[in-house]
């Protein structure tokens, strides 16, 4: 008899649903190998939940994602809810469901396929040894320190937003890239801006205590400017980065097209709470309804999901191989698509996909 695991689905906006849905079918093939099947329980968030329930994020996705063995979610937001109130944007149900989740870190792998080597902005010798992980810490900092939206009048209006760090929070998130370290290259990077932030000069004395402490790994400390720029002239120095909200939010965009297109990222948020998987990109309206997503990042966050959430180890190499397999045969989508491919909208990728797994 096969095991049952109830993942809570949450489409979101724009092209959210069809990235979910791809997801969905892959992950329900694949996961044949480890003996389960899984209850898709779907819930609203975002801005079809706005839409829904007057809020982004209703209290009983909340619970479903509480009780569920794993969220998978395409994506929220967009120009239709551009106007409502801060309080209630679409993007506050992501931020929300961290934070309820417990979710303080999130996991974001760039590495480049092979066959995708010519398809990065990049010179294709500076992308070959492209294989690294963000580790952003996920639930402090400016993300969620206290803010003021504008007031005041004439050039006196101003708005503010307010970074903290407490020592726990840098610790922890520290300690997940070191373990992800030692299960890799053993080289961290620990990202801040302490030549100006008083937050970051915190975040690079624990990461020196840390550092002190692990003599297995080796750290270095970057500034965020220059780690942006080192990223485009030789990404292949990098392991493990380990950085704040804002900072990995920015440089884990950066870290997704060296790889070829922002559609392929996946990501894991994990934590104390029920895990979440969700590419790394937004919900895309400029390309939603039409059919032409890449739901690479999409699936291969579902295959991060069966890995570390699912127990279903066989099913996410599995889907992992298969993204290989359907790159390598020559099928594109059109954000990396090139003259002589085989040019295919969502569900042919996905169609190509599930014929190798
Ligand atoms: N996790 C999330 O839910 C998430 C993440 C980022 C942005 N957003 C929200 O999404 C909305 C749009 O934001 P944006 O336009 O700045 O960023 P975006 O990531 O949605 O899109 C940026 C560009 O990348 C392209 N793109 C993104 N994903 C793609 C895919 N899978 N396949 C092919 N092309 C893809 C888009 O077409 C667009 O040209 C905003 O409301 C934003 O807040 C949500
Ligand atoms: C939508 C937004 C709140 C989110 C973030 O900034 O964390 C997104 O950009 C991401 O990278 O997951
Ligand atoms: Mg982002």
């Amino acid at each position: 008899m096969s095991i049952e695991k109830t993942v809570v689905a949450i489409n979101g906006d724009g092209i959210g649903r069809e990235i979910v849905e791809a997801a969905r079918r892959v992950v329900d093939k694949a996961v044949v190998k480890d003996n389960i099947v899984i209850c898709w329980a779907e819930h609203k968030a975002g801005g079809e939940a706005i839409d829904a329930y007057g809020k982004p994020l209703p209290q009983s996705t909340i619970d479903a994602c509480k009780k569920a063995e794993a969220v998978l979610l395409g994506a929220v937001g967009g120009p239709k809810w551009d106007s409502v109130a801060p309080a209630i944007r679409p993007e506050k149900a992501i931020l929300g469901l961290r934070k309820e989740l417990g979710l303080f870190c999130n996991l974001r792998p760039v590495r480049i396929f092979k066959a995708l080597q010519e398809y990065s902005p990049l010179k294709p010798e500076l992308v070959q040894d492209v294989d690294f992980v963000i580790v952003r810490e996920l639930t402090g900092g400016i993300y969620f320190g206290e803010r003021s939206e504008a007031s005041g009048e004439g050039p006196n209006e101003k708005a503010w937003d307010k970074e903290t760090y407490h020592r726990y929070e840098i610790e922890r998130i520290i300690d997940i890239a070191i373990d992800t370290a030692k299960k890799r290259k053993g080289k961290v990077t620990s990202v801040d801006k302490a030549n100006v932030l008083a937050s970051s000069r915190l975040w690079r004395t624990v990461a020196q205590e840390k550092a002190t402490a692990n003599s297995a790994v080796t750290f270095d400390y970057l500034y965020v400017d220059n780690t942006a720029m080192q990223l485009v002239v030789n990404p292949g120095q990098f392991d493990v980065i380990v950085t704040t909200n804002l900072f990995g939010d920015i440089l884990s965009d950066e870290g997704a097209v060296v790889s070829g297109s922002l559609g392929l990222l996946p990501s894991a948020s994990i934590g104390t709470g029920t895990a979440l998987y969700e590419p790394i990109h937004g919900s895309a309206p400029d390309i939603a309804g039409k059919g032409i997503a890449n739901p690479l990042g999409t699936i291969l966050s579902a295959a991060m999901m069966c890995r570390y959430s699912l127990g279903a180890s066989k099913a996410a190499d599995a889907i992992e191989a298969a993204v290989e397999a359907a790159l390598t045969a020559g099928y594109r989508t059109g954000d990396i698509y090139k003259d002589g491919m085989k040019r295919v909208n969502t569900e042919g990728m996905t169609e190509a996909v599930l014929q190798y797994i």
